[in-house]
C-alpha cells in the first residue's frame, strides 16, 4: 500500500493569471491537501473519507480520482485494478486547489503504484488535461506547484510545462477560506475574453517585474509588484467583503494580498510572526462566513506532492 500527501495551492498569486502557482504548507505542521491510498486488488474501489468527503459527486464515476484512474490506464494500456482510500481534506470550490490536490494525489500514486511508466512532463500534462475537463480549460497554475512544490513559472516551452522560481524564505502566506463555495469553471467564465492595451501593458510590468524582482532577491518590491489587473476587478464581486477586508490586511501589515485561485479563499504575505498573527486573527473575526472556514498560516510548501507512508 502506497500512502501519498497533495499539497494545497494558490492559483494565479495574484500577479500571473493561469501561469503563477504556489504550493503551501501550515507552520503547525497541517497537512492542508488530500491524501490517497493506494494498492492493487481483484476489483476497482474507491472510498472517499475526510472532512469534506460530503461534498464529492456520489457517483463513482464522476469523481475525479476515478476519472484520473481511468484515463491513466488508458495510456499505459494496462487495466490496473486498484483500491484507492481519498481522505478529502480539501474543502470543493475553494480556490485552494481541492481538485488539483485530487488529481495529482491520485495520478501521483497511480504511477507509484506502477513503476514510474510517465515522465514528470508526461504526468504534468495529463494532471492539467484532467484540471482542464473540470474547469472548462486547461490551467496548471494548481497542479503543477502541487506536484513539484515551491512557486512555479508556467512557461509551457522547449518541451517543459512549468519551472520553479526563487522565493523569499520569510514570507509567511496566510490564507482564509470563508466557508463557502465559488466554482472555478463559473469564476472562469466572468472574464472577459479581450483586455485593453494599458490593461495588457500593466500586467506585464508587474508579472515581470515580479520575476525579476524574486531573481535579485528585492522582497519588497516583488511585494509590490503582486496586483491583479486579470481577474480580480472581475471576481472580487464574488468574494464577502473583499475590498474592506483587503484595505484592512495591508493596513495591519500585510506585504501583499489577493484572491487564492478563483476564489473564496484570499491570501496575504507578510514576513513576521506578529504580523501574521494580526492578520489571521482579523480574518477569522472578519472574513469567515460559516463554522467550517478556517484561517492558516503557512509556508512555501517546497516539496510538492510526496509518498508519507
Ligand atoms: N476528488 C475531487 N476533488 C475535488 N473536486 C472534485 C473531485 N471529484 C469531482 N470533483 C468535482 O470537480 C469540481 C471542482 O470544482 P472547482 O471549482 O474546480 O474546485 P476547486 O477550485 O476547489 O479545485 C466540482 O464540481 C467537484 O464536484
Ligand atoms: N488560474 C485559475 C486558478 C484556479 O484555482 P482554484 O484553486 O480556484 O481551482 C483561475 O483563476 O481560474
Amino acid at each position: 500500500m502506497i500512502k501519498v500527501y497533495a499539497p494545497a495551492s494558490i492559483g494565479n498569486v495574484g500577479v500571473g493569471f493561469d501561469i503563477l502557482g504556489a504550493a503551501i504548507l501550515p507552520t503547525d505542521g497541517t497537512l492542508l491537501g488530500d491524501l490517497i491510498q493506494i494498492k492493487q486488488s481483484k476489483e476497482f474501489q474507491l472510498t472517499n473519507i475526510g472532512t469534506f468527503a460530503h461534498q464529492l459527486p456520489k457517483n463513482i464515476k464522476d469523481n475525479i480520482v476515478w476519472k484520473c484512474w481511468d484515463q491513466f490506464c488508458k495510456i499505459i494500456k494496462k487495466k490496473i485494478l486498484v483500491t484507492i482510500v481519498l481522505e478529502k481534506n480539501m474543502p470543493i470550490g475553494s480556490g485552494l486547489g481541492s481538485s488539483a490536490c485530487s488529481i495529482v494525489s491520485s495520478l501521483f500514486a497511480m504511477n507509484e503504484l506502477c513503476n514510474r511508466p510517465l515522465s514528470t512532463n508526461k504526468l504534468l500534462k495529463l494532471m492539467g488535461k484532467l484540471e482542464g475537463e473540470i474547469s472548462g480549460s486547461i490551467h496548471y497554475d494548481n497542479v503543477s506547484p502541487c506536484y513539484l512544490g515551491g512557486l512555479q513559472l508556467i512557461i509551457e516551452k522547449n518541451n517543459k510545462i512549468s519551472q520553479k522560481i526563487p522565493n523569499f524564505k520569510n514570507w509567511l502566506w496566510i490564507i482564509a477560506w470563508p466557508g463557502i463555495k465559488i466554482s472555478t469553471a463559473d469564476a472562469r467564465a466572468l472574464l472577459p475574453s479581450q483586455y485593453t492595451r494599458t490593461t495588457c501593458i500593466k500586467h506585464s510590468r508587474n508579472l515581470s517585474g515580479f520575476i525579476h524582482a524574486s531573481y535579485t532577491m528585492q522582497p519588497k518590491l516583488a511585494a509590490n509588484f503582486i496586483t491583479d489587473v486579470i481577474a480580480e476587478p472581475y471576481r472580487s464581486k464574488l468574494l464577502p467583503n473583499f475590498t474592506q477586508t483587503k484595505t484592512t490586511i495591508k493596513k495591519i501589515g500585510a506585504l501583499a494580498c489577493g484572491i487564492s485561485g478563483s476564489g473564496p479563499s484570499i491570501f496575504a504575505i507578510c514576513d513576521n510572526d506578529l504580523t501574521a498573527k494580526k492578520i489571521s486573527k482579523y480574518l477569522a473575526n472578519h472574513y469567515i462566513q460559516s463554522k467550517q472556514g478556517f484561517v492558516q498560516v503557512c509556508k512555501l510548501d517546497t516539496v510538492g506532492t510526496r509518498i508519507i507512508g
